[in-house]
């Protein structure tokens, strides 16, 4: 059964287990049965849904989780105790595919310290514990917790009689995440050599992350033969973490022709799954995150910018759309070059002659001197600057919004533009909220259809006459555009920013973001 040369890696996700052990991480069961959806969704081999001993909001979630999901093998944690197995038991009865995982740990220390057990009560408990657990169910899992600090002889013997008993899945934590990828390749290699009965199971690894090797360690133990991998979506779990599932499966598929094997996973939903959990979590992903990071993406040098327009193989060894991203962004700053800034004024509708490439180019990089991030709309003033020329466009004349809750009352939006040959032109559109109706209307009016990505208001002065600022991030034909407004109403500063991104896109000429494609 564990062919190390099997091509196919499974993915037991323990994010709803381990990675809710992460310090603020805790969902409720409603929350986890929502996230669980999207792990099968994304093809997740093993969903663990929790530690039914330790909480009847594991035990809910664990129930809520087997009731829906029947393709996906359910599994739930348990020490080697009576009461925990049973708990086990009981929390997963209705699930389509159940599995019981059990634990002890083998180190010295864990041994001496923590369970004050010796050897041969550890070995005790692991025969007794997974026979158990084998007489309630036909797949069961044995870990053998803080097993890369444990003796080599012993872990193979604890290993041993866990087969023995009745385990299908043998898994190896790497539980302080302590272990070197050299170590943890051989580690795998030797034990499935030399147990009896090794080659009947799969070998599994469980890494952490304390070292930042937790991704490195569990491709190793592929490369020595493991065939399941647990892992957290955006790499939660205790401490420093877990191996980060879309790390893990995105060096599977780029680097196929190095490992030889692959998974299951629906890749282009690795970036929907790790904003869901950040939403459920409230955990924010930082930015320079591979794959699912703000910036995993985005290119802000010249060089970068230059020999991504050229070709984007210069730069990335991904497509962003493989993994959930729109696309590749191209971040204008003080490290950018004419290439991208030419690119991006294309893009906005402003085809400069080289000259006035040069007065708008000089211009830019001074403002970037000053700012972190150059946006649309300050280099569409730069170039409207260079052109002498005034905002072309619609303007707002007037705006009036209504919303309300209950029977009779749609948010209902009217607005008055004026159009760029001064003529006035009046539309009204109901809508799911105020905001929503008020971006209909305007889309009447201008007869310009964008996809609104995300909008926010935020509040750029203080006191009670603060003025308001709304940001819009748009879709127009694939292109990503961003718009602000901003004036001490907030229907006005939003009514301005969707009609800067509107306006821009009926100025853009035929544009080169596609040459990124
Ligand atoms: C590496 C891991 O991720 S392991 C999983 C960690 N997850 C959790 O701890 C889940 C949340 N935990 C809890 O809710 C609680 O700790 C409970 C309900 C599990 C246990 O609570 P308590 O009974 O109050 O025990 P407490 O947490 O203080 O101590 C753990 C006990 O389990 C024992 N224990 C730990 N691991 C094992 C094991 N694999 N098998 C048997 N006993 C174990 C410890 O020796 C200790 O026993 P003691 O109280 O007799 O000294
Ligand atoms: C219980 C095991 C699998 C674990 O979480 C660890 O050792 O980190």
């Amino acid at each position: 059964m564990n062919a190390p040369s099997e091509p196919h890696v499974r993915i037991f996700d323990t994010t709803l287990r381990d990675g809710e052990q992460s310090p603020g991480c805790s969902m409720m069961p409603q929350q986890k049965l929502v996230m669980a959806r999207a792990l099968a969704e994304l093809g997740v081999d093993v969903i663990e849904t929790g530690f039914p001993a330790s909480s009847q909001a594991d035990r809910e979630a664990t129930a809520l989780i087997a009731r829906e999901l029947r393709e996906t093998t359910l599994c739930v944690l348990s020490r080697c105790l009576p009461a925990d197995i049973e708990a086990s038991m009981r929390a997963i009865e209705h699930a389509a595919k159940p599995r019981l995982h059990v634990f002890i740990s083998t180190s010295p220390l864990h041994r001496e310290h923590k369970l004050r057990m010796d050897k041969a009560a550890v070995l005790d408990a692991t025969a007794r514990m997974v026979a158990l657990a084998r007489s309630g169910c036909d797949d069961v899992e044995f870990s053998t917790e803080d097993g890369t600090r444990t003796e080599e002889d012993f872990l193979a013997e604890v290993i041993g009689v866990a087969i023995a008993s009745g385990a299908t899945t043998i898994n190896v934590p790497d539980t302080l995440g302590y272990t070197t990828p050299g170590e943890m390749r051989a580690l795998f290699e030797r034990l499935i050599a030399n147990v009896p009965g090794a080659r009947d199971v799969v070998f599994s690894a469980h890494c952490h992350d304390d070292l930042g090797m937790a991704v490195a360690n569990s491709l190793a133990a592929i490369e020595g033969g493991a065939r399941q991998v647990e892992c957290t979506i955006n790499g939660i779990g205790e401490r420093a973490g877990n191996c980060a599932l879309e790390e893990l499966v995105m060096a599977l598929k780029v680097r196929n022709a190095w490992f030889g094997a692959d998974t299951r996973i629906d890749t282009r939903r690795l970036v929907p799954a790790s904003r869901l959990l950040s939403r459920l979590t409230g955990m924010a992903v930082q930015r320079n995150k591979a794959i699912v990071g703000r910036n995993a993406f985005a290119h802000e040098s010249g060089i970068h910018q230059h020999g991504m327009l050229r070709h984007r193989g210069t730069y990335e060894i991904m497509h962003p759309e493989d993994v959930g991203w729109a696309a590749s962004q191209i971040v204008l700053g003080r490290h950018s070059g004419r290439a991208a800034l030419a690119d991006r004024l294309r893009t906005l509708g402003h085809v400069l002659d080289e000259a006035r490439l040069d007065a708008v180019f000089a211009a830019f990089k001074a403002l970037a001197e000053k700012k972190r991030e150059v946006f649309d709309a300050d280099i569409e003033a730069l170039a409207l600057d260079a052109d002498r020329q005034r905002p072309r466009g619609h303007r707002l004349a007037r705006a009036h919004v209504s919303t309300g809750v209950g029977d009779g009352s749609l948010p209902t939006a009217s607005v008055e533009l004026l159009a760029p040959d001064g003529t006035s032109i009046s539309e009204a559109a109901v809508g799911d909220g105020p905001v929503h109706a008020l971006f209909a209307a305007l889309a009447r009016a201008t007869g310009v259809a964008l996809d609104v990505d995300s909008y926010s208001v935020s509040s750029l002065t203080t006191g009670d006459d603060a003025q308001g600022t709304a940001n819009v991030v748009a879709r127009s034909d694939g292109v990503e555009m961003t718009g602000t407004g901003t004036s001490t109403d907030i229907i006005e500063a939003s009514a301005l920013a969707w009609l800067d991104v509107a306006n821009r896109v009926a100025r853009r000429a035929p544009q080169r973001v596609a040459a990124v494609a």
